[in-house]
Order: C-alpha cells, then sequence, then structure tokens
C-alpha cells in the first residue's frame, strides 16, 4: 500500500502509485475524488484497470482534440463506459470546440454543417443521454453529488473558460471578461472544476511563463471562495501535480490539482473529510 504524497489537514493526496490496487480504501466519513484532465481523445488510460475508483470522478477539460464532434464522442463514451464512480462530472477545455456555440470559429463553416454538427452535439450531450453513464456535463453551472454514505452533500461548480492563447473554445481576452467569467462562481461552492489553473499555481509552462488566470487567483485569495477544498484544473499539461494552499488567515485550506493525463498518465486522488 503506498502513503498519501501530501497530507492537509482534513485531506489527503496520492500522486504516486504504480497500481490502483496500490492506494488504500478511502475511510469511512470521507469522499474520493479521482481527478483527471486533458485527456484529449485518448482512451487507454484505464486498460488493465489501472485507474482508481472512488465516490466522484472530476474532468478539467479538454475532452477532445481539435473539438470535432466524433472525437468529443470518443471521450464521452469511453467516460459512460466506466464503472465504479458514484457520479462523474465533466466540463469542457479550449480544445472543445463544438461545444462552445457562441465560438466565431464556427462561422468558417457553412450554415448546414454548422446546423447539422450542432445538433449532433447537442445529442451527445443531452443531459438525459448523459445521466443513464452517471456523467454530468457543466457548463458555467453548477450541481450536488452525495458521497457513497450519501451523508455529505458537495456543491460542484465547473468553468470551461481560459484566458486566450491561439484559437480555440470558452476563451476571454480582457480582465472585464476574466471578471465576468470568475464571478458566475457562487461562494458555496466547495468543489471548483475549471479548465485555467489560477495564476501562479501549477501554472508554469516549460518556457517558464506563468500562464494561468490572474482574475481566478484573485478571487481565490479574496476569502470570497474559502468553502473551497477542492480545485481542480489542467490545461497546462507540464505543470501537472497537486499543491495545499492555505487561506491567508491560516483558517482554511484548498487542495489544487493540476490533473492533465498527457503528462502525468494516471489520475490524481484527493480524499477529503465529509463535514459542513
Ligand atoms: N504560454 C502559454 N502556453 C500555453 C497557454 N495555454 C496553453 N499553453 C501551452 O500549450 C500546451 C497545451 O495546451 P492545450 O490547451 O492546447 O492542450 C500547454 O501544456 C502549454 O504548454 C497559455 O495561455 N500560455
Ligand atoms: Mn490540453
Ligand atoms: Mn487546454
Amino acid at each position: 500500500m503506498v502513503q498519501p504524497d501530501i497530507c492537509g489537514q482534513n485531506a489527503r493526496v496520492y500522486l504516486e502509485y504504480d497500481r490502483a490496487a496500490d492506494i488504500p480504501a478511502k475511510e469511512d466519513g470521507w469522499t474520493r475524488f479521482v481527478c483527471l484532465s486533458d485527456t484529449h481523445s485518448t482512451t487507454h488510460w484505464d486498460d488493465g484497470g489501472r485507474m482508481p475508483r472512488g465516490d466522484v470522478l472530476l474532468h478539467a477539460g479538454d475532452l477532445s482534440s481539435y473539438g470535432t464532434v466524433w472525437r468529443l464522442k470518443k471521450t464521452i463514451d469511453w467516460l459512460g463506459s466506466l464503472e465504479g464512480y458514484g457520479a462523474k462530472i465533466i466540463i469542457a477545455g479550449n480544445h472543445d470546440l463544438w461545444l462552445d456555440k457562441s465560438s466565431e470559429e464556427l462561422i468558417v463553416f457553412d450554415e448546414v454543417e454548422r446546423t447539422t454538427m450542432l445538433h449532433a452535439c447537442q445529442m451527445l450531450m443531452a443531459k438525459s443521454r448523459l445521466k443513464q453513464v452517471g456523467s454530468t456535463y457543466l457548463e458555467f453551472e453548477e450541481t450536488t453529488i452525495r458521497d457513497t454514505s450519501r451523508l455529505k452533500e458537495w456543491k460542484i461548480f465547473g468553468s470551461p473558460a481560459s484566458p486566450r492563447h491561439s484559437s480555440g473554445a470558452f476563451q476571454y481576452g480582457t480582465k472585464e471578461e476574466a471578471k465576468e467569467i470568475n464571478s458566475r462562481i457562487p461562494t458555496h461552492t466547495e468543489i471548483l472544476l475549471t479548465h485555467t489553473p489560477p495564476y501562479r499555481t501549477l501554472d508554469k509552462t516549460r518556457k517558464g511563463k506563468y500562464a494561468g488566470c490572474k482574475n481566478l487567483e484573485k478571487r481565490l485569495t479574496s476569502g470570497e471562495l474559502q468553502h473551497c477544498r477542492l480545485h481542480v484544473f489542467g490545461h497546462i499539461h507540464e505543470a501537472a501535480g497537486a499543491v495545499i494552499v492555505k487561506a491567508v488567515d491560516g483558517r482554511s485550506e484548498r487542495v489544487a490539482v493540476n490533473a492533465a493525463m498527457m503528462h502525468r498518465g494516471k489520475p490524481v486522488v484527493v480524499d477529503l473529510e465529509n463535514f459542513n
């Protein structure tokens, strides 16, 4: 059995393990989150049962590469096929073009193709269809889930947005846009799922640039999101990992996870003790 790589006041994080079975079972009164991101239409991650199971599977976007509907379908079908999770919560990222209905990039397609593809995407992501395979897609919205004991209810918010970097879906270019987008995160959020990292947390590119969102960082450190105990993101593949971030007053802390699979190759497992 492996030991947690990081321990917080009420959190345990598993990063380094060879086999899913090496991670000890979660304790009673805790919720296990299995975090992944940036799978980009690749679906081999669970071959041989390598992915740990848990109460909640969280996917922080870049579900597909190049955003075509068939590539998106590959990921949605794969996630749907995974068993052993009480809930699966997913968001989009900048690659998931056809999920961003208002993207200016869709204008290059002619009207018939655009309408056909948007309809196919709508069918693929229909809430009722996803519900049948235990998945919930969040696009600037929240949901609640319960751990397997059903005693604790977690409030989860998901945002696919990221700062503009070349072209892509759900990107914002100005400080004002960033502020408006991040203001949509409710103050009672306990689990936050965003595609972008916050500025200076697991967001350093291989060229040494901190590419995370400055406004998101400001919102998180302002104290307004003091109930947030887990923040899962991806996007900057090479910065994958996890850290514990303490509030300035030292009274609360959150686990920050960059769950980019393209870099780590396995999910980050986070156990949180249940309390309200
Ligand atoms: N300097 C920046 N590099 C960025 C930014 N966003 C992404 N990236 C780099 O691209 C890869 C892949 O990202 P993806 O969204 O195309 O999958 C990422 O790992 C970074 O190296 C950015 O805003 N600034
Ligand atoms: Mn990516
Ligand atoms: Mn991305």
